[in-house]
């Protein structure tokens, strides 16, 4: 373990089929290729749910409320220059149809499926999750 704490908010749009929506980590970026769950760090002063409604809306281009942001799990992953603490929530109930703004492409998978997309070592378990809840 080595470095500070860094404090990102994740979140699994899940469709009416239990689909879940990845995105994959564009070109020039940390982890570059890799799938994740969108989100992003949380600014000083703001609340895990504000930083997770900001973040779909720059990311994604929707827009949901805090009352539809439910808590999973959360992982925490010691990466080589930080503590990676990441709460991880579900969204059922959002406005908008979500574009790649920030990623190089979008794609919803079965709960499943999500083992067959290389994502960050952090996210490993929170799949595990995630098939148990959907
Ligand atoms: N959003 C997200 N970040 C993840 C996941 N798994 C994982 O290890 N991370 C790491 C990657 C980054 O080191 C860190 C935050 O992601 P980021 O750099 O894209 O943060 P951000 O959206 O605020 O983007 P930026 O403005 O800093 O470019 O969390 C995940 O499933 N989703
Ligand atoms: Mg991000």
């Amino acid at each position: 373990m080595s470095g500070h704490i860094l404090l990102v908010v994740a979140c699994a749009l899940v469709d009416a089929d239990r689909r879940v929506l990845i995105a994959q980590r564009p070109e020039g970026k940390s982890m570059a290729g890799l799938w994740e769950f969108p989100g992003g760090k949380v600014e000083p002063g703001e609340s895990p749910e504000a930083a997770l409604i900001r973040e779909l809306e720059e990311e994604l281009g929707v827009s949901t409320k805090t009352a539809c942001l439910a808590p999973v799990s959360f992982a925490s992953h010691s990466y080589e220059t930080f503590h990676l603490l990441m709460p991880l929530y579900v969204c059922r109930k959002w406005q908008g149809q979500p574009q790649a703004k920030e990623h190089s492409a979008l794609k919803w998978v079965r709960p499943q499926a999500l083992r067959d997309y290389p994502m960050p070592p952090a996210d490993e378990p929170l799949i595990a999750a995630l098939c148990d809840l959907l």
